[in-house]
């Protein structure tokens, strides 16, 4: 059996600074032991209709400082929302630098035929965090050989 209590103890802190009171009512959380990412919500102040094609930065009025250069924060789009209503994000991703102390924002964008509209507070998006490894670029003439060498995008075959 998966020990999840030990595991929780383990987490990472992250410093979170609430940009709007009314957030505290809804602190992003994960929803399950196994989840994931934590659901981040619209800072609205009032409801918000995109019409299709429409992409709009929203306010989470959350900022979170990651501080550790091996971790980094993914704001990803919410399964429901994006094959239901065709609510994604308008940069597919956004990468959370774990030196960025700003507010989180999502870039919503309506990529379905119907216009949609978004409440305040609503769950829009999920911040996952992830490890990241920084790299040193170290300037060749020629690689080892490998077995792929430059081969790509469907070079051996379709199946
Ligand atoms: O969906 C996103 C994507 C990014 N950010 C914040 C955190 C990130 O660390 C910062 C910069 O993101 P990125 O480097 O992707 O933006 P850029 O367009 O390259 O701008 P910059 O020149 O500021 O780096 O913006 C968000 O709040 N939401």
């Amino acid at each position: 059996m998966y020990d999840t209590a030990r595991h929780a103890a383990a987490r990472p802190r992250l410093a979170v600074k609430l940009l709007d009171e009314r957030l505290r009512d809804y602190l992003p959380r994960y929803a399950t032991d196994g989840s994931a990412g934590m659901d981040l919500r619209a800072l609205l102040e009032a409801p918000l209709t995109l019409a299709p094609g429409e992409c709009e930065l929203v306010r989470t009025g959350l900022a979170i400082h990651i501080a550790d250069p091996s971790l980094a924060g993914m704001i990803l789009p919410r399964s429901g929302l994006g094959h239901k209503h065709g609510i994604v994000l308008g940069n597919l991703v956004g990468l959370i630098d774990s030196d960025y102390q700003g507010e989180l924002m999502i870039s919503v964008w309506n990529r379905g035929q119907a216009s949609v509209t978004l409440q305040p507070f609503e769950r829009l998006a999920q911040y996952v965090l992830v490890p990241v490894v920084q790299a040193e670029l170290e300037l060749v003439d020629d690689f080892d050989a490998s077995r792929r060498g430059a081969g790509g995008f469907g070079s051996s075959g379709r199946h």
